[in-house]
């Protein structure tokens, strides 16, 4: 599906609002982003036309996936990624081409969000489409716009595109990209996912079901089909300092020196649709913690029978996870827990629970933590161990406490944990 006939989906099932008044990009949109919750389209941002809050909800994510967002953990867990992929020779995307002299980034509806935001605005929903030798991979960066033609990528090591632009580097080569804006939703989202490398595009067509088309831009990058695709390349050695940037903790991260982009070229639709991603909005918080969740899920599955796995939005959804388990043997609890840190590194603390709690009823997890956890005995605290580069309270050297939470019922005397039902009344 293309990401048009995505939006006209939410707009004829009464899905979108639609806000056709002159809104600015700096400030007003993301407020009204902020405000609206759901899918929101501006017709008219600066004069150009962009949408926000896309996937905005476990429930929307679930609708693009076909199933119930209870769901969602169990159909990505049982996905591969080995759908097909083809060339295609033409796109709708080179339907306008702006060659090198004439690129100019403040011509988009590149958005300014937060009042401390560095650099000249923040492009949030580029995927990065990279290739070098052999390896190729797609991942959104967050990217900060410098001047015209150069934007600066947060790359965090270890992931994908880092390690290729080190690779690049080290033989004081440029890194050929292209930046994707506006892709089928499901190519967005494979693009945040954590397959293994070079594989998001082939992923995406599994998701999908249908093959995932892509055509080859200028400097040999290969992409699929979209509203805007970037072309420029990642410089070998060049730095500036990135941020500050609002990211999923809703708090400022901090300025980092990071790598340049150049743009030498852009392709775009007629009447191009921009997507923007809100910082720390719920799209951003699902579009970063949602593929770790089969990752969790599967690795507490080789240890222990699991039920379901959720990154909660009290914890960014990224910092913390509620895992939830068929207990077999006491102590499969603590298992869960190691095997949820050791798949997801950025993860702080983690509760277990049974599966008669409901994981989306943060009431219900807490419930939990209050009648079926004895301090001393049902918690784990690892001390000194890597934690996420976003959380505020961890250390300058990345490290962190981890804290893992067993609210499961004790085996032995499970009866006294029964919650109590009313009978049912004969009519
Ligand atoms: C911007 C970040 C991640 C990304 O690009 O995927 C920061 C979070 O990374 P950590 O690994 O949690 O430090
Ligand atoms: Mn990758």
């Amino acid at each position: 599906m293309s990401f048009r006939g995505f939006i006209d989906d939410l707009r004829k099932n009464g899905r979108l609002t639609e806000i056709d008044r002159p809104v600015s990009k700096e400030y007003e949109a993301p407020i009204l982003a902020h405000e609206n919750k759901g899918p929101v389209f501006f017709g008219n941002i600066n004069g150009s036309k962009a949408i926000m809050n896309l996937l905005g909800s476990r429930e929307e994510l679930g609708a693009m996936l076909g199933v119930p967002k209870e769901e969602i953990i169990q159909r990505l867990a049982d996905i591969t990624p080995d759908g097909e992929v083809v060339i295609v020779k033409d796109s709708p995307t080179k339907e306008v081409v702006i060659e090198e002299k004439d690129v100019d980034l403040f011509k988009l509806p590149i958005m300014k969000h937060f009042e401390k935001d560095g650099g000249e605005g923040y492009i949030t929903a580029g995927i990065v489409v990279s290739e070098y030798d052999g390896e190729k991979n797609a991942s959104i960066h967050r990217l900060m716009v410098v001047d015209k033609n150069t934007l600066a990528a947060r790359l965090v090591p270890p992931r994908h595109t880092y390690v290729i632009h080190k690779k690049a580097s080290e033989k004081g080569e440029k890194l050929p990209v292209a930046i994707v804006l506006g892709a089928d939703p499901v190519i967005t989202y494979a693009s945040t996912t954590r397959v293994p490398l070079s594989k998001e595009f082939e992923y995406a067509a599994a998701l999908r079901g249908a093959p995932v088309e892509l055509f080859e831009c200028a400097n040999g990058i290969k992409v699929p089909h979209a509203e805007y695709v970037l072309e420029g390349y990642l410089d070998p050695d060049e730095r500036v300092p990135e941020g500050p940037f609002v990211d999923i903790t809703g708090t400022y991260d901090h300025i980092r020196p990071e790598p340049v982009i150049k743009i030498t070229r852009i392709y775009h639709r007629i009447d191009p649709i921009y997507h923007g991603i809100l910082p720390a909005g719920a799209e951003h918080l699902l579009m970063m913690g949602v593929p770790y969740e089969p990752k969790i899920y599967k690795a507490v599955g080789e240890v222990t029978t699991v039920s379901n796995v959720v990154l909660t939005e009290g914890g960014c959804c990224y910092l913390h996870a509620v895992v939830q388990i068929k207990k077999q043997t006491e102590g499969d609890a603590k298992n869960a827990m190691m095997a949820a840190f050791a798949a997801h590194t950025s993860l702080k603390h983690v509760v277990v629970v049974d599966e008669d709690i409901d994981i989306f009823n943060p009431d219900d997890v807490e419930f939990a933590i209050a009648t079926r956890v004895k301090g001393d005995m049902d918690t784990m605290i690892i001390t000194n161990v890597r934690g996420s580069s976003l959380d505020p309270r961890g250390a300058p050297d990345g490290t962190t406490s981890k804290v893992g939470v067993d609210a499961t019922k004790v085996l032995a005397h499970k009866e006294d944990f029964e919650r109590a039902k009313f009978p049912e009344l004969k009519k």
